[in-house]
């Protein structure tokens, strides 16, 4: 690579994330300590990390599990000095709009005869098709690790897993599935309910995300002690960055005299705090937050070529805590005592105004959900509308309490579909088209990673960092 040429003023980072303050901790690594970086976030930093109280505790109200091959994640924790939680859904169930067409069980054994009587070997089938995508998706981690950057969502996922892993995007789940032989009932109970729960969808979305959903039900998920968006305001400040408490209203690009007395080409960024209006100048920009007009509102001005614009919708989401007795008669005839679930999922058809139903622990439970008192236990609902309050006595026998957050979570997918892409300018780039390919939160660090690299090698001329070919074999021998 070229000798880096002197680094960056200044940098904006439009959103405080995990997207945004991930690659704020690695611009810092890069760029080293002169450069000043300015974080903004009109809410709250964590964005779609964020906790709702309930009665006196915090719980997870947003990004919730984080998975034990997530090694951003993972890393952040460790850096940061923070402590893990395990997390743990409990026993689970799928219902139908009638009965319980699958419960778990406590017993392995018991829970694999279960599995084969009624699906024979797919869910062990599953299990491997979802294991080898993971394992080809770990690869992303060692080209990281090499400072290697991609300067689009589909480059990135061409270089783990090749054509095949690219297909899986513009493919439906179903498709993808039906292909390899995987039943109705099995793609109807097991998988459309993982779907719903995790990013409620049926089996429509792209084959991708359907993967990152499917990992999603492995086991020994965790999430981090104190909510996880602490690792948000850790990474802010273990990158030393400014954080600015305003709303980004536009971008554009203006030739300005820097104190070197030579004419350069920065961004400017103007900003709201209350009813004032601000601008700052900076070298490079990266957006962190989805370009949509609902959510974002940045304006991208006099560009030439124009900023293509995104409106690829994004879901609904409500997410509400209820402390309270659930109704099992609702899904079983069994005596409520002898109701044993602690997460419900929903098939497709069963006509239900919920996508899941699971008991949560709290941001600071070490040792999983606290017991119930009086039969109540603190529950998590995902639905598409907020619930009425008949539909919480439905569910509920009685309640103490309830909450909620609405949230626009993910995109809504449709492959095929192309991601936005990541450099919208000379020095501009934009992080969240990796959502299109699968939206969580390693993903989000994954993304911010690499814009970080990509920022740093295009400001050094280090074409050789960018978009490779045939890494994993170059990367195979090299420890
Ligand atoms: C209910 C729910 C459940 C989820 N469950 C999981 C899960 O269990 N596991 C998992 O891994 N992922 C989960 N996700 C997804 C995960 O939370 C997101 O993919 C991830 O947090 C996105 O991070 P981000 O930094 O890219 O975006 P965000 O967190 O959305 O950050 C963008 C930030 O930019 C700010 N912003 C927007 N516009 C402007 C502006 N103009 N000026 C200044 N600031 C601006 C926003 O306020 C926001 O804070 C879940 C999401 C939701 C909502
Ligand atoms: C990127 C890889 C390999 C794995 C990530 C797996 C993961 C943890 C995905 C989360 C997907 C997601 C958006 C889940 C939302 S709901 C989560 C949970 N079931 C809850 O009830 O809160």
């Amino acid at each position: 690579s070229a000798e880096p040429r002197a680094p960056p003023d200044r940098i904006a980072i439009v959103g405080a994330g995990i997207g945004g303050t991930s690659s704020a901790y690695y611009l810092r690594k890069k760029f080293g300590k002169d450069v000043k970086i300015d974080v903004f976030e009109r809410e709250e930093v964590g964005g779609r990390l964020a906790t709702l109280k309930v009665q006196g505790h915090d719980y997870e109200a947003g990004g919730s599990v984080i998975h034990p091959l997530n090694l951003h994640m993972k890393r952040f924790v460790k850096d940061l000095g923070l402590s893990s939680v395990p997390v743990s859904g409990g026993l689970m169930g799928v219902y139908n709009g009638k009965s319980l067409v699958f419960e778990e069980s406590s017993w392995f054994i018991v829970n694999m005869i279960k599995l084969v009587w009624r699906y024979g070997f797919q869910s062990l089938r599953m299990h491997m098709w979802v294991e080898d995508l993971l394992d080809k998706f770990m690869r992303i981690y060692r080209y990281q690790s090499h400072d290697y950057a991609f300067s689009s969502v589909e480059k990135l996922l061409f270089a783990i897993g090749g054509d095949d892993y690219v297909r899986l995007l513009n493919q439906t789940l179903r498709e993808n599935l039906q292909k390899a032989g995987f039943s109705e009932t099995f793609l109807n109970e097991m998988v459309a309910p993982i779907m719903r729960v995790n990013f409620g969808q049926s089996t429509d979305l792209n084959a991708f995300v359907g993967a990152v959903s499917m990992t999603a039900a492995d086991s020994n998920l965790w999430a981090v002690e104190g909510g996880n968006k602490v690792v948000c305001s850790g990474l802010l400040q273990a990158s030393s960055s400014n954080l600015i408490s305003g709303s980004v209203v536009s971008i554009e690009e203006k030739t300005r005299t820097k104190q070197t007395g030579s004419p350069t080409k920065m961004y400017e960024v103007v900003y709201k705090t209350g009813s004032e209006t601000h601008s700052g100048f900076y070298d490079i920009v990266l957006v962190a937050t989805p370009l949509n007009q609902k959510m974002s509102d940045i304006t991208f001005r006099n560009f030439d070529p124009p900023i293509e614009e995104f409106n690829d919708p994004y879901q609904h989401l409500v997410t509400t805590f209820v402390k309270g007795e659930l109704n099992s008669t609702l899904f079983s005839s069994r005596p409520k005592d002898q109701f044993g679930l602690s997460t419900v999922l929903v098939t497709d058809d069963s006509d239900m105004f919920i996508n899941s139903l699971s008991i949560v622990a709290s941001v600071r439970d070490k040792e999983g959900p606290a017991p119930a008192v009086d039969g109540m236990h603190v529950w998590k609902t995902f639905s598409r509308d907020v619930l009425t309050k008949e539909q919480i006595s439905k569910l509920f026998l009685s309640y103490d309490y309830a909450a909620r957050k609405q949230w626009l979570p993910y995109p809504h997918y449709a492959p095929p579909q192309k991601c936005p892409s990541i450099i919208l300018h000379d020095r501009l780039y934009y992080l969240n088209g990796i959502e299109f390919a699968a939206s969580c939160m390693e993903m989000s660090a994954i993304a911010g990673y690499n814009a970080a690299l990509l920022a740093y090698h295009r400001w050094n001329g280090n074409e050789d960092m960018i978009d490779q070919d045939d890494l994993y074999e170059k990367l195979k021998t090299e420890l």
